[in-house]
């Protein structure tokens, strides 16, 4: 979503950092480095955080919203690295919604958005290199597609078109999962990629269908720093209609897929009641930001 507003203090611009979901995630090796080499899938969501930038001579970052008292506020924050790297002065506001180290990108779609915000309002383009923001930011930066192919550490990425939209349910522990653990919990760190062709102008049934013989291969290790992600996975599969359940990224989010947004929207309402303490959205898939 992109919402441009002219307002007495100057043009102000207001972007959607959407959720990123790994649909798949093959872990197919590790570099020298300790980095691994991955094949993802990734869709974007049309729930996220927002971000608001206006032209200032100095930098500033207001953080509101559900999630704010969570995020860090100092200069680590990764909206103030972004508009370090963009080289733009902006006050900037980060209304927060997504939970905190989820695996859906929160801090790196925060970071691609403040991008892609200040890029508008300065007419800059963005850097090739937004890698330092994250192994994550360059795929977030590709959230305009809706869809993308990630490759190499996560500097490789290529849109996915043709593929449908498809009908979410997103639940989260409240429970941070940090990801550096995660990944040195991992006990095989050489899997098949995915198949070099991904499906191509097919309907929501048969990607669901061709995702089934796909994998995330972080869920084992996941489910082993954070025990309570195989609980999301029991709760989401026994949900009226729940056609696949996956976790995204390095966890502790995990959503389910539903034929239509009325079924998805009554999986997340069950659960909410179900689970009061967690975070549950029902969420629309492969919605271009
Ligand atoms: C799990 C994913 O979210 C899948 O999209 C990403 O691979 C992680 O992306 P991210 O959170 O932006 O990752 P970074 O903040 O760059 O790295 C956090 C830590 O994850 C590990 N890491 C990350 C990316 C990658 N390809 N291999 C790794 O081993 C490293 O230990 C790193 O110290
Ligand atoms: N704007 C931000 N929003 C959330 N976390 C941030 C932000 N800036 C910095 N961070 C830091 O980034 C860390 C990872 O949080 P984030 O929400 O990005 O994780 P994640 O969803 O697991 O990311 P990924 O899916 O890319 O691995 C947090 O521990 C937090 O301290």
């Amino acid at each position: 979503m992109k919402d441009e507003q002219t307002q007495a203090g100057g043009e102000v611009i207001e972007v959607l950092a959407p959720a990123k979901i790994n649909l798949t995630l093959h872990v197919t090796g590790q570099r020298e480095d300790g980095y691994h080499l991955l094949d993802s899938l990734v869709m974007f969501a049309d729930l996220g955080d927002r971000i608001t930038v206006r032209a200032a001579d100095d930098t500033s970052l207001e953080i509101i919203g559900p999630m704010a008292e969570k995020t860090p506020h100092g200069t680590d924050n990764l909206v103030l690295r972004a508009a370090d790297l963009m080289g733009v002065t902006a006050h900037i506001t980060l209304d927060k919604h997504l939970p905190i180290a989820a695996g859906i990108g929160g801090g790196s779609s925060d970071a691609a958005a403040t991008l892609r915000a200040l890029s508008q309002l300065s007419g800059r383009d963005i850097p090739e290199d937004v890698l330092s923001l994250g192994a994550d930011t360059r795929v977030c930066c590709a959230a305009t597609h809706g869809a993308a192919r990630m490759s190499g550490i996560g500097d490789k990425v290529v849109g996915a078109p043709g593929l449908p939209e498809l009908h979410a349910v997103l639940v989260n522990p409240n429970v941070p999962c940090e990801t550096a653990r995660v990944y040195r919990n991992l006990k095989n760190r050489e899997n098949a990629a995915m198949p070099d062709e991904l499906p191509q102008d097919c309907d929501a049934a048969e990607l669901i269908g061709w995702l089934t013989g796909q994998r995330n291969d972080l869920q084992e290790a996941a489910i082993e720093a954070e025990p309570v992600i195989a609980q999301i996975f029991a709760a989401l599969e026994v949900t009226p209609g729940c056609l696949l359940t996956r976790m995204s990224g390095s966890g502790a989010t995990c959503f389910g897929l539903y034929a239509d947004a009325e079924t998805a929207a009554s999986a997340a309402g069950r659960l909410h009641q179900t689970h009061p303490g967690w975070w549950v959205s029902a969420a629309r898939l492969n919605t271009p930001a």
